[in-house]
């Protein structure tokens, strides 16, 4: 199981703050949606230039032209590029060929796909890498919450690597990882914690934990 710090309301020096603060606990650090928006892709570029060790994901959640996006921001440095679940089927496999030609990974991100198992089975037969439940901010300022659909995706996907995000807090976390995915993503959790470095090394612990 691994551990994903998504940054998403900071600027590029304020990610690259952040990441010197909890680099030992992370495992992958995401360039968040507000970040690509706000700064472009050179946000990715700038965090693989400060962290060449570091595996980056850009959170671009696509949803056309997967091939060319997936492109551009695999000549950013991004790793992992985000794909959404509601996309077309020829999106996402576009996304997929772009990436094994990049020796790169595609995580397909499920925020509002309504019929969760059905759309997940799909997109697992199309050979991405990660299939990820997501409550996304505005769901989870109404109570929402990812654990049921986690437990849904670990039924029915049989080849790609589950994630999980949203709003999971080092005091949620344990039932998360007793659901046991293989990818857990952590933004305001850590990074609106006033002891980050502290927060994320206890979340790692848990994780390895099991
Ligand atoms: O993807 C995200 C969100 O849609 C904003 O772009 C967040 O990175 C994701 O939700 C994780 O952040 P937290 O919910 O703060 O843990």
């Amino acid at each position: 199981m691994k551990l994903q710090l998504a940054l998403d309301l900071v600027n590029i020096e304020g990610a690259i703050e952040v990441v010197k603060q909890v680099e030992p606990y992370v495992d992958i650090v995401e360039i968040g949606t507000p970040i690509v928006i706000n700064e472009g892709l050179h946000a990715v570029k700038a965090l693989k230039n400060a962290f060449p060790n570091m595996t980056v994901l850009a959170d671009l959640k696509i949803m056309d032209a997967g091939g060319y996006e997936v492109m551009k921001a695999s000549e950013a440095g991004a790793d992992i590029v985000t794909i959404l679940g509601v996309a077309e089927d020829a999106s996402i496999t576009g996304a997929v060929e772009e990436a094994k030609k990049q020796g790169k990974q595609i995580l397909v991100d499920m925020i509002a796909v309504k019929n969760l198992a059905e759309r997940a089975a799909q997109v697992d037969a199309l050979g991405v890498d990660y299939i990820c439940v997501h409550t996304g901010y505005d769901l989870q300022a109404v109570g929402q919450n990812s654990f049921e659909d986690l437990l849904t995706l670990k039924s029915v996907v049989k080849n790609a690597k589950i994630a999980v995000a949203g709003g999971i807090k080092l005091g949620t976390l344990p039932e998360v990882i007793a659901a046991g995915p293989d990818l857990v993503i952590v933004g305001g959790g850590i990074t609106g914690q006033d002891d980050m470095s502290a927060v994320a090394s206890e979340m790692q612990q848990l994780i390895k934990q099991g």
